[in-house]
């Protein structure tokens, strides 16, 4: 046979089994389809009888996520409007479901529950940043480190913060009085809950942190934004196209930025314990006999005060008497302490929690007073009133605050949960259903296998819990309000055992910066709330910044 022959014999046997392989590849396909599709047919049955707005084959809404981070917001919250009666809406994206919830006996159910902990499959885009810190991990690992961590951010130890909370205010109020025109304060409300953190959680000292917490404040939030887009962009969600676009390269540098900082301070705090410097037991009670007073009747008082409905209760309401002396230790000293070890916590997870608690212990407060201020310009009214009972509790004085001023802040207390109702910083919490559950609202069963979304957003404006619902009305906080509420139709900081475990230390930090901004500045607002575009970039924040305008007031407090 000639080469040329032999060519092409060559080729047509190439062809021939190249056409084969189509040929079964085709059939293999829709076989495995259909076998695909008939393993889901129980979640199929029972998707179809929940409602929702109607989807594409194959990519189901995935096109309601299209458009800016506001866009969305705007058009899910619209979209999900005509199911409010029912408060069940049901969206495929792709081959996921996902069924939003917000009526409170609902939320009741999945929040208050010990086997529906574990996260959404959407969690997964923290990891190269949280690793499997608290907010991701579940199962044993979650159990025992939550176990660790929950203790550290007890009263007892948070009162010790107090100082450091009065310091790092008046820092921030010296900073802005530069601002004599319209500005973004979420930039200063950032930065200072970073360093916040830094000093009480880390227990890092000022200068150690140079300028790194206004860089790692800025590269968390535009890690936000990419985490969204690979949440909401259902092209972005597979690893092998992610890494290939331009996002991949950005996280890589804004991580360096992240984790440089986290590192440095494990590197920080290692040096110190290796140097004999022994961890501080922090004092008992640094407090005044009121505040002790206070402090034996804690359980029933605590509830609102401390960002929960008053009937709920989780592990960081345990009693004074039971927070042994061991476990009166800040977070990374006690993460430090326990390593020693090597059996409670490695490494690597000291630098996972590390990761976790400064990525949610300041973008959340960031937003929560961002939004307070924000209200506070436009209602002018309602400052007046909070003004007032400031000047109540501290006269003329410039004295910091103690932790008994901030109980008496009452009325600040009532905008301040207000706030966190109208624009909860996290406004959706997402988990994953491994068992079909049935829902208590109205009998219909959700599969296992999708994802549930407390829309905490949605849930918080219902109009038959708060009436008039889209009003800033801090008297929707009054003690008899509030008693004949369902307990969950108020969750900003979840409930049950996934609850935030920085509930009362953003709480009493909150009212130490936001009182002491107020002690000094009467904030104004050109915009009125129908002018703000909300946008959920995993934290809820407005599109267009937070703008305001400060107006010193007599007195101005000093830096210590
Ligand atoms: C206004 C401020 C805050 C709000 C509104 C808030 C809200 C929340 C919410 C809703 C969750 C549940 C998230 C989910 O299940 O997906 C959560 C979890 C968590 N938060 Fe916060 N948070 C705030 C401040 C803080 C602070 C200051 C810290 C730490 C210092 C913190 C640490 C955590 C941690 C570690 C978790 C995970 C807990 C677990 O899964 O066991 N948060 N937070």
């Amino acid at each position: 046979m000639s080469y040329t022959a032999a060519e092409s014999v060559a080729a047509s046997s190439t062809w021939a089994a190249t056409s084969l392989f189509y040929m079964l590849l085709v059939p293999a396909t829709i076989l495995w389809y259909a076998y695909w599709r008939m393993s889901r047919r129980h979640m199929y049955e029972l998707a179809e009888k929940l409602s929702g707005p109607p989807g594409w084959p194959l990519i189901g809404n995935a096109l309601e996520f299209t458009g800016g981070s506001h866009d969305i917001f705007q058009n899910v919250v619209a979209k999900s409007n005509p199911y409010d009666k029912e408060s069940v809406v049901k969206l495929w994206i792709g081959p996921r479901l996902l069924v939003f919830l917000y009526d409170p006996r609902d939320v009741e159910l999945i929040l208050s529950s010990h086997v529906h902990i574990d996260k959404a499959e959407d969690y997964r885009f923290f990891k190269p940043w949280l690793g499997n810190g608290l907010l991701i991990s579940t199962g044993q690992k979650w159990r025992s480190h939550r176990k660790l961590i929950a203790p550290t951010f007890h009263l007892n130890v948070l009162k010790s913060f107090i100082d450091l909370f009065n310091a790092n205010s008046r820092a921030v109020v010296d900073k802005l009085k530069k601002e004599t025109a319209d500005f973004d304060c979420h930039d200063y409300m950032s930065e200072c809950t970073v360093e916040i953190l830094l000093e009480t959680a880390m227990g890092v000292s000022k200068s150690t942190q140079g300028q790194s917490g206004f860089d790692y404040a800025m590269a968390v939030m535009k890690m936000c934004d990419i985490l969204h887009l690979r949440q909401t962009k259902i092209w972005l969600r597979p690893e092998l196209i992610f890494n290939f676009t331009k996002y991949a390269q950005n996280q890589t540098k804004l991580l360096d930025t992240i984790h440089s900082l986290t590192k440095r301070v494990i590197k920080k705090k290692k040096e110190e314990f290796k140097s004999g410097k022994k961890t501080p037991i922090l004092p008992e009670h640094d407090v005044s006999t009121s505040e002790e007073t206070y402090t034996k009747t804690t359980t029933s008082v605590e509830g609102l005060s401390f960002g929960q409905s008053a009937g709920l209760k989780d592990d960081l309401d345990v009693d004074d008497n039971d927070v042994g002396q061991k476990k009166r230790l800040a977070f990374l000293d006690l993460l430090l302490e326990s390593s020693q070890s090597g059996v409670v916590i490695s490494d690597e997870e000291i630098k996972e929690q590390v990761d976790t608690i400064m990525f949610e212990g300041h973008d959340t407060t960031a937003a929560g007073s961002s939004f307070f201020l924000s209200m506070m310009g436009v209602h002018q009214d309602i400052q007046d009133k909070v003004i007032e009972e400031l000047d109540q509790i501290f006269g003329d004085s410039d004295r910091p605050a103690t932790f008994q001023d901030t109980l008496e802040m009452k009325y600040l207390e009532r905008c301040l949960m207000e706030t966190l109702r109208m624009y909860p910083p996290v406004p959706i919490i997402a988990r994953h259903i491994k068992n079909d559950i049935t829902l208590p609202s109205n009998g219909k069963k959700v599969p296992a296998g999708a994802t549930v979304v407390i829309a905490t957003y949605k849930l918080h404006r219902r109009e038959d819990v708060y009436p008039n619902a889209n009003k800033f009305d801090p008297d929707n906080f009054l003690p008899e309000r509030s008693a004949n509420r369902h307990y969950y139709a108020f969750v900003p900081f979840s409930a049950g055992p996934r609850s935030c475990v920085g509930r009362k230390y953003a709480m009493l930090k909150l009212k130490i910066i936001l009182s002491t901004i107020l002690r000094n500045f009467r904030v104004q607002s050109d915009l009125k709330e129908s002018d703000f575009k909300l946008q959920a970039d995993i934290i809820l924040k407005r599109a267009e910044g937070f703008k305001v305008k400060l107006q010193p007031r007599k007195r101005t407090a000093k830096a210590c």
